[in-house]
Formats: structure tokens, C-alpha cells, sequence
């Protein structure tokens, strides 16, 4: 069966700094992984770069058998993406923002879903407010939503908990898990490596742009380094470890 997401020898290169140097990825369908790594390490750039947003230097991705580079449009409509920052417009309510995401990727009948989203990350009081007078944690669990309005097929989440309370952390998970059991495969960056193996089957540590290990698991394991438990707190010293 082919991978929902496959990523041979990514390289991504700014000046004299190599971003992502020479990365592997492959998930399945319903597979979740956790991207981690130092600040830099290049989890941001692999993202953006899944997502259509940034390009490559060098190597390949596909995504449902789609070649990104051949065929970015259609990467985009089966992708769902939560930059780290920015992409609200300060002058629009959330409501504006998921008519414009639902306009355009065609969606007709999204009125029920986006209000259920927007009731589960405690949003919907905030519906018809600008979001020039949001919190952080609002602005971040408003690109969640926004990111899984279309119930993606591949869902991409950069810092998805950075800043948010406990309930929005809840929340996303528990729409990860949702999204998994649909069939979705998701990639999520973070630093939290606990938060994240609760809902993933793997993580990848990456430095310099290098997976330099992943975590024993179902997945991850193919890419480059070391394969370790990260879990527990033996699992966060070892992760320690390798950021040293
Ligand atoms: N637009 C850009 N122009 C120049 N350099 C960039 C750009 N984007 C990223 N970089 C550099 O690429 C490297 C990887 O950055 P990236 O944002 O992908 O890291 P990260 O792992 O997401 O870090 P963080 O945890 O801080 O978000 C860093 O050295 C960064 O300075």
C-alpha cells in the first residue's frame, strides 16, 4: 500500500544554512508522528515544506502518491496545515476565516462541522470577534480548527499546544485521535515529546535538519539515527541527551 506521506532525501537550504538536510519520512495512513527537536533543528521548514507552502532545494515528497513538486494543488486540497505562526487575518472573525477555508476547498456543507469544532476548542462566544483581540492560546486553537475544518486526509500541526490551556490541549488531541481512527495520518512538531506520544505512534528527533533518532514504535523508525524509547521520564532524559 502506498504511504499517505513519503519523503526521500528532503533538503531545504537558506544562505549558508542547510534547514533540512536530507530527510526521510514515511506514515500510513492513520498514523500519527511527532516531529521534535531543538529550536532550528528544521521541524518548522519540513512542514512548511509538506504543506506547499515553502520549497524544496532537493529530494522528494508525496503525499497520497501525489509528487508535490508535480502537483502542488492537489497536495494542498488533502492537506490540512496549522503554521507555527501567523496565517489569521487580524481583521476577520474565526467565522470569516473558516467561510474563506470552506470557499476555497469547495466545501458545501461545513456549517455543522465548523460550529462543532468551534464548540470544542471553546471558541464559538468568540465566533463573530476579530481576532486582532485574541490570546495566543485562541489563535493557536483557531488554526487547529481551521487546519481540520475539511477533515484532511494528511493534517500537518506546527506547535499546536504552544500557549494553550489544558482543555485546548484536550481538545486536540482528542481530534487527533478522531482523525486517526478516520484514516488520517498526522505529523505533529512540538517540544513536548510526552504530550506528543500520547496520541503518536513515533517521533523523530531531528538536528541540523538530520533525523539523529526516533522513538521505538510502529513508525518513524526507518528515518536515519538511533531508535530509543522516549517515553517516561528515562525516555525524556535520553531525549535530553541527544539535544545536548
Ligand atoms: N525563512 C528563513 N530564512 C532564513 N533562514 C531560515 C528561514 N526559515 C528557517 N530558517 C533557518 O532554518 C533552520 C531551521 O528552522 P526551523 O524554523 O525549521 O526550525 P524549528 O525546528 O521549527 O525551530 P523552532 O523549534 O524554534 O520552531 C534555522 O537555522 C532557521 O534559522
Amino acid at each position: 500500500m502506498q504511504p499517505a506521506v513519503e519523503v526521500r532525501d528532503l533538503r531545504v537550504r537558506y544562505g549558508a544554512v542547510d534547514a533540512v538536510a536530507g530527510l526521510d519520512l514515511s506514515l500510513a495512513d492513520g498514523e500519527t508522528l511527532a516531529l521534535v527537536g531543538r529550536n532550528g533543528a528544521g521541524k518548522s521548514t519540513t512542514l512548511r515544506v509538506l504543506a506547499g507552502v515553502a520549497p524544496a532545494d532537493g529530494g522528494s515528497v508525496h503525499v497520497l502518491g501525489l509528487d508535490l513538486r508535480a502537483d502542488p494543488v492537489a497536495v494542498k486540497r488533502v492537506v490540512g496545515y496549522c503554521p507555527d505562526v501567523g496565517g489569521l487575518v487580524p481583521r476577520a472573525t474565526p467565522w470569516e476565516h473558516l467561510q474563506l477555508a470552506a470557499r476555497l476547498r469547495g466545501l458545501d456543507d461545513w456549517h455543522d462541522r465548523a460550529t462543532d469544532l468551534l464548540e470544542r476548542f471553546d471558541l464559538l462566544a468568540a465566533a463573530h470577534r476579530v481576532t486582532a483581540g485574541f490570546s495566543h492560546g485562541m489563535g493557536r486553537r483557531l488554526s487547529v480548527v481551521l487546519a481540520a475544518l475539511h477533515s484532511p486526509a494528511v493534517l500537518l500541526l506546527d506547535e499546536p499546544f504552544d500557549g494553550v490551556d489544558p482543555l485546548g490541549v484536550e481538545a486536540t488531541l482528542t481530534l487527533v485521535r478522531e482523525l486517526q481512527d478516520a484514516g488520517s495520518a498526522v505529523i505533529v512538531s512540538t517540544h513536548l515529546v510526552e504530550l506528543a506520544l500520547q496520541v503518536c505512534q513515533g517521533a523523530v528527533v531531528l538536528r541540523g535538519g538530520r533525523a539523529v533518532a526516533s522513538s521505538a514504535g510502529p513508525i518513524g523508525s526507518e528515518a536515519a539515527g538511533d531508535v530509543l524509547d522516549l517515553r517516561g521520564a528515562e525516555g525524556a532524559e535520553r531525549y535530553r541527551e541527544l539535544l545536548r
